[in-house]
């Protein structure tokens, strides 16, 4: 339903050149959900941002449904743009107009008869759970509910794509789940395919089917979100993951902490699993084979298509050989192993 094909944009200013993207190329099939994930610059909203010709391609095509948008002219390209819903992550709405009025705005640039429009208009703020507040104005709104209002918004006129820029990173949490349900509901009943944008990694396990993580400009990893959070690749990719997993040291293990030994032999050490380390249960093998005793700090495991991920932190007390041996024994099992410091 997506295609992107060797999409190159650079940006010239007076005396310079910048490469935002270079030689993207990916695909959505139709019904699916992707997300891409980068860090601040790497160039996601001007990737989404090329996927309806908000901004035009420096070199390369951008499909949708087949229709490559790059060789249309305005007026069709303006009725490709229909087929396109977007919403951001600051809503976007016009502060002069209803609930209804915004939801209402598309359908009145369409010329749609009035009946029709005030019959879609309670369909969709019911399909967002909204129609209690049809006539309020958006100021009056949280941020959970003005972005269900964009949504709505964009659904007014069936498009078959919607994209997503950062769409719920002004929300906290569980408005941010709520909004994620609603995107993955709308995704089912309507088989809308969906890209997403986002420097989130929860964002893209709660609802995406494939991650792509775009690092300077370019694709450097793209997968199923199962195999890319089991096995991921590339550095970019771990890091993400690990963001998205809260395994914190408390403040009392932070205020004793030291670099060095110095007398105290308890190291804190890092433990990271993804798809090829062994089973947690390491750690009592360990304990069994070396004379060590393992005191988990903080942990998070997380399952994704039946494999198991996560970090834990752990306190390790024993003779200082057998301490060395056990966290050679986790290294042996594909376990990350970073000593934090020690107590
Ligand atoms: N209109 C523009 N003119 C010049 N450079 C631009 C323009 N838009 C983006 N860039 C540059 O392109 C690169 C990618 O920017 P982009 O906004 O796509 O990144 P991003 O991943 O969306 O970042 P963020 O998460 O901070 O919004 C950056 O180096 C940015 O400075």
């Amino acid at each position: 339903m997506i295609e992107l094909k060797n999409v190159t944009k650079t940006f010239f200013k007076k005396n310079s050149a910048v490469s935002a993207l270079s030689n993207v190329s990916l695909v959505v099939p139709e019904g699916k959900i992707l997300g891409v994930i980068g860090a601040s610059g790497a160039g996601k909203s001007t990737l989404i941002r090329c996927v309806n010709l908000l901004e035009k391609p420096t070199s390369g095509d951008v499909l949708i449904g087949g229709l490559n948008l790059t060789r249309l002219g305005s007026a069709e390209l303006a009725k490709a743009r229909r087929e396109i819903g977007m919403i951001f992550q600051h809503f976007n709405l016009l502060s002069s107009r209803t609930v209804a009025g915004n939801v209402a705005l598309p359908l009145e640039l369409s010329s749609t008869p009035k009946e029709d429009i005030k019959k879609r208009v309670a369909e969709l703020l019911e399909l967002v759970g909204l129609s209690e507040k049809a006539n309020e104005y958006p100021s009056n709104l949280s941020g959970g509910q003005k972005q269900r209002v964009a949504i709505a918004r964009t659904l007014a006129t069936n498009p078959k794509v919607l994209l997503c820029d950062e769409a719920t990173s002004a929300l906290d949490p569980s408005t941010t789940r709520a909004i994620l349900d609603l995107l993955k509901d709308i995704n089912k009943r309507f088989r809308i395919t969906i890209l997403l944008i986002t420097h989130e990694m929860n964002v893209v396990k709660a609802i995406c089917d494939e991650v792509a993580v775009i690092s300077e400009g370019k694709l450097v990893e793209r997968g199923k979100v199962s195999d890319v959070f089991s096995y991921p690749e590339t550095e970019i990719a771990k890091q993400f993951i690990a963001s998205s997993l809260h395994a914190a040291l408390p403040a009392d293990y932070r205020e004793r902490l030291s670099p060095v030994p110095a007398g105290l032999n308890h190291p804190v050490v890092k433990l990271e699993f993804n798809g090829h380390s062994a089973e947690a249960t390491v750690l009592s093998e360990a304990s069994r084979k070396f004379n060590v005793d393992n005191n988990i700090i903080s942990a998070q495991m997380d399952h994704t298509g039946g494999v198991k991920y996560g970090i834990m932190l752990i306190e390790v007390a024993g003779p200082d050989a057998d301490t060395q041996n056990s966290l050679e024994y986790y290294r042996s099992k594909h376990i990350e192993v970073e000593v934090l410091g020690y107590v």
